[in-house]
């Protein structure tokens, strides 16, 4: 096979920023996607329906006049957060999920919550009007080892959390364990989750590789390598519990290459190829349609897309870096070759 056409897919988990940055990185994920949860941890984060709007006009304003993409907002919870602001944004069309970040746990996570007990009225309301919840799910305490941060906020947070909400939609973003694999099956269908290309693709080898690799470090770090086995095994398995979510998170080099880097990773150029090789080397290429472009809508309870989207067996060279509005921006797999390149 050296062509694959899909429904066209979409991105469950994205950053965008703002600004000239913001408008520079869109229009990798407009060629790739149809749609994008739009993650809302700009400075200061989109907390308010007003803010999401005037973010989205943002965003809306800057896409090229050919591209075909919408923005789905999202809200972003803090210790203040109201119910009945987060069901506002909702019924109004504005916020699609509401967005939880553990105080401090990752970049721009300031204003995180810093007990998540707190938000139960919050979390009762969404389940009720069938608004999904998306969770950043790493505990933050500097006594707990980073490569163990996810699996105990399994344990301590996310487990407690979903049994006092069991009707609650709940997507598990970026998962990077065999711990997380095995929760998100335990649960109910009401929970799902986001994989990333590059946690399908490294381990956490790749950050120490011939000595320090900023841009292979992200949040969740990269872990070992039986945890990449799990996660490729959940995203292939035809589960429509997991879905696409690339977490592109760019931040411009000089932000990365330095004494103490940002946290993301800048995949948004090829998600698509990426996960596209990844679903041939597991012999699934079959079930790449249900996660990219499938699974996801149907767990928001959203139409699928109408468009399609054409991948051949072409090596496409991955730019050393891209224009990032004020500074550059290096990609993931900079300067790699690529085994499949979108068509468009
Ligand atoms: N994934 C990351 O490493 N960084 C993200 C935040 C996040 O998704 O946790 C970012 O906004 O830069
Ligand atoms: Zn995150
Ligand atoms: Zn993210």
């Amino acid at each position: 096979m050296d062509t694959i056409t899909i429904r066209r897919p979409d991105d469950w988990h994205l950053h965008l920023r703002d600004g000239a940055t913001m408008a520079a990185v869109l229009p990798f994920t407009a060629r790739q996607f149809a749609r994008a949860i739009v993650m809302p941890n700009l400075a200061p984060p989109v907390t308010s329906v007003d803010a999401a709007r005037a973010y989205r006009e943002r965003i809306v304003a800057a896409l090229p006049d050919d591209a075909e993409f919408t923005p789905l907002m999202t809200c972003y919870l803090t210790d203040d957060t109201q119910p009945g602001e987060v069901a506002r944004g909702f019924e109004e069309g504005v916020f699609t999920a509401a967005k939880l970040y553990p105080a401090n746990a990752t970049t721009n996570s300031a204003h995180g919550v810093s007990e998540v007990r707190h938000l139960d009225p919050v979390f009762a309301c969404m389940a009720e009007i069938g608004m999904p919840l998306l969770v950043h799910g790493e505990v933050t305490d500097s006594d707990v080892d980073i490569f163990d941060r996810e699996a105990v906020f399994i344990e301590r947070v996310l487990a407690p959390l979903v049994e006092r909400h069991p009707a609650l939609k709940l997507v598990f973003e970026h998962i990077t364990t065999e711990d997380a694999v095995c929760f998100v099956e335990s649960a109910g269908v009401n929970v799902g989750a986001t994989i990333t290309p590059q946690h399908l693709e490294i381990n956490r080898n790749a950050i120490f590789a011939g000595g320090i690799r900023p841009h292979a470090y992200c949040l969740p770090v990269a872990k070992r390598e039986k945890h990449r086995l799990a996660l490729r095994k959940a995203a292939t398995s035809g589960s429509p519990k997991y879905f696409l979510g690339t977490d592109s998170a760019p931040h411009h080099r000089h932000l990365k290459e330095t004494s103490c880097g940002c946290a993301g990773i800048f995949n948004a150029p090829h998600a698509l190829e990426v996960y596209a090789s990844v679903f041939e080397e597991e012999n699934a290429l079959d079930r790449l349609e249900a996660f990219a472009s499938e699974n996801g809508p149907r767990f928001y309870g959203l139409p699928l897309n109408e468009g399609t989207a054409t991948l051949v067996r072409e090596d496409v060279t991955v730019a050393e870096e891209v224009s990032g509005g004020e500074a550059p921006i290096v990609p993931y797999r900079a300067g790699e070759t690529l085994r499949w390149r979108l068509k468009n």
